[in-house]
């Protein structure tokens, strides 16, 4: 059974549709990374999990079960109880994540509890300095700060951590290590992993599935290996073939000219058909359904007519 289950999801932000029928699982144990293009509705997909969203989304359609809860329809009781044993969040912005009038042991401690072992916690995500536990998050780098909310949302060993874009405010050097510590942690754990990013060749290397966003909804969802080096969806072999020149420049990825759609209803069609090289005349009028090419599964008319 999947430890996560996204079903047609739709979430809106007044005028703006950011999931526009969004389909994905994730199976316990198991890495995913979620990539896509800024807007296409990652950081919505990631805090829908946990029911994180702003005060301003509303959930208009489809459902997220965690371990079967539909999150949801739970009473806040259940939803809290999700929260602090199965699911962990780590956000873009460690500083801004942690509590500025604490200090990180006192913060630590009370997810933790009492008489907890802070130091232990702090070593696991290899902050072996006991200053640190007396320190306030504003004294810490980003990369220190980024490890200690590590710790906090891995403290409970859940069984889903959702790291939306956990590295990418540090630097380049940084950034591998909290990496390390993110995927190490994880695999002690058991936990599964919900990477969002946009740093595909990074994502590929370390996870065993990839799910690619476009305009609101999982286009391509598969395998590592087969999605990365076979895709079946047309924006993914524009997202593959223009990863490595983008991130060796550090930048973010721009796979095709034109810009990713804005929604404010549902797409008509395919959210990509604009953009397309493949589009033909049902791509603008007919929303795709899901098809298995391979070992993908694929929202595209045209799917496994692509050649990469
Ligand atoms: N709080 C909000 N209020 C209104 N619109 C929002 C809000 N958050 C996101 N959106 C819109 O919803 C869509 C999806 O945004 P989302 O942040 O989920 O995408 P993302 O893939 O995480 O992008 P990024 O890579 O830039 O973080 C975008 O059109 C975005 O402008
Ligand atoms: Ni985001």
């Amino acid at each position: 059974m999947s430890l996560l289950s996204v079903r047609n999801l739709v979430i809106d932000y007044a005028e703006t549709r950011a999931l526009d029928g969004a389909d994905l699982d994730v199976a316990p144990g198991e890495k995913v990374g979620l990539v896509g293009e800024s807007g296409s509705g990652k950081s919505t997909l990631g805090s829908a999990v946990g029911r994180l969203l702003p005060r301003t989304a509303r959930r208009t359609g489809g459902e997220v079960l965690v371990a079967g809860e539909p999150v949801f329809d739970l009473p806040p009781a259940g939803l809290r109880r999700l929260r602090r044993r199965q699911l962990g969040f780590v956000f873009q912005d460690p500083i801004g994540s942690l509590d500025p009038t604490m200090r990180v042991g006192a913060q630590l401690r009370l997810v933790l509890g009492r008489g907890a072992d802070v130091s232990m916690h702090l070593e696991r995500v290899r902050l072996d300095d006991p200053r640190v536990a007396r320190a306030y998050p504003h004294q810490l780098s980003g990369g220190m700060a980024q490890r200690v909310a590590v710790a906090m949302a891995m403290a409970t060993s859940p069984e889903l951590l959702v790291a939306d874009e956990p590295t990418a405010a540090l630097d380049s050097q940084v950034r591998e290590e909290v990496l390390n510590v993110v995927f190490s942690l994880a695999a002690d754990a058991g936990t599964s992993l919900l990477w969002l990013s946009h740093d595909l060749p990074a994502v590929a290397r370390r996870c065993d599935r990839i799910a690619v966003m476009y305009g609101g909804r999982v286009v391509e969802h598969g395998p590592a290996r087969e999605v990365l080096g076979k895709p079946a969806h047309p924006y993914t072999a524009a997202l593959a073939g223009s990863a490595p020149a983008a991130a060796a420049h550090g930048a973010r990825l721009e796979p095709v000219p034109g810009r990713p759609p804005v929604l404010t209803g549902p797409s008509p069609g395919c959210a990509f058909a604009p953009r397309c090289a493949l589009a033909v005349d049902r791509c603008h009028h007919e929303r795709p359904g899901p098809v298995r090419v391979r070992h993908q599964d694929v929202l595209c008319h045209r799917a496994g007519e692509v050649t990469a």
